[in-house]
């Protein structure tokens, strides 16, 4: 399988926050979802990746090519949405069309219109009169109208009642029926990604702690629930992290086969939700390191 990006052990430091040694890869014909919780880095990887930042070490190739040595053609080939609203608001979509699209030899008027004609978007009105489903929509309609290979968005559903968000994770899979694109995007809301996202990547404070196949992810993964009676600190081990009532406990872990070994049907084992595996694994992070 080809990857449309490879990080390999990228860094990048601010001064109360650092990305260590991140390695990744995105798939291509993938739509692949990059979570984490607030200020964990996914922005800052977004930025690394659009190069808009410089790294301190590490490599960062896209469609094969190092970033550094093919800048323009790389970005001729990806369309980026940024959750920051960057479009000049004084301006109206038409007169904005006039600026983006010569900055593409690719830019292509038919995909354009067709999008500002689906999500009913008024042409000729200031853009800084749009609501926030609106703008989304139109950065949207920009980004993929020079027909990228490979779309990059940061938090596109952030901020968006689910009738918008609905369309907006439409849209993408229509991107989608051409298996030729690649889709990478951060969100908050792991709902979103259980309709759509193929691979899932999890920053936590600056690491990757996984980047799997999110049905892989999804059968590995268990919460187990039993009595504290089972449980003693060897076993405890075995789980990425574990929560303990005065009813019994609670635990997440990565390998369902093995928990099936230790308890038989001593326990139940339910399949857990990507929240499930965020906040146990979050738990498990703060548990080693603190
Ligand atoms: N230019 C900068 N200078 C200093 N610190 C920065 C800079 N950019 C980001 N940071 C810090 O890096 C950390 C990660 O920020 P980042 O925006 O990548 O997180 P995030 O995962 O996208 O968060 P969110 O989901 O809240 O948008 C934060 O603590 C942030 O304050």
């Amino acid at each position: 399988m080809t990857n449309v990006v490879e990080f390999k052990r990228v860094t990048k430091s601010f001064k109360n926050f650092s990305l260590k040694d991140v390695s990744f890869s995105i798939k291509k014909g993938y739509v692949t979802g990059f979570i984490g919780a607030n200020g964990a880095g996914k922005s800052t990887t977004i930025k690394l990746l659009m190069n808009l930042l410089r790294k301190e070490s590490g490599e960062i190739t896209i469609f094969g090519l190092d970033q550094d040595k093919h800048n323009q053609a790389i970005k001729e080939r990806i369309g980026f949405v940024y959750d920051e609203n960057c479009f000049y608001e004084t301006l109206s979509i038409r007169e904005l069309r006039k600026i983006i699209a010569p900055m593409y030899q690719n830019w292509n008027d038919d995909i354009f219109y067709k999008y500002i004609d689906q999500f009913q978007l008024p042409e000729k009105q200031v853009i800084k009169s749009f609501s926030k489903g609106m703008k989304m929509k139109m950065a949207i309609s920009f980004a993929i109208s020079h027909d990228p290979e490979f779309i990059i968005m940061d938090e596109p559903t952030s901020g968006l009642d689910p009738v918008f968000r609905r369309e907006i994770l439409e849209l993408l899979h229509d991107i989608m029926l051409d298996e030729q694109k690649t889709i990478f995007f951060s969100t908050h809301i792991t709902t979103d990604l259980d309709r759509i996202a193929d691979y899932i990547t999890y920053i936590h404070g600056g690491r990757i702690l996984f980047s799997k196949e999110r049905d892989e992810l999804l059968s590995e993964y268990g919460i187990v629930k039993g009595s504290t009676d089972l449980l003693d600190s060897d076993i405890e081990k075995e789980f990425v992290s574990i929560r303990k009532t005065n009813v019994g406990f609670e635990a997440l872990t990565s390998d369902v086969k093995k928990s099936k070994e230790i308890f038989g049907h001593e326990v139940l084992i339910e399949k857990p939700t990507l929240d499930d595996i965020m906040y146990y694994t979050n738990k498990g992070e703060l548990t080693c390191t603190h």
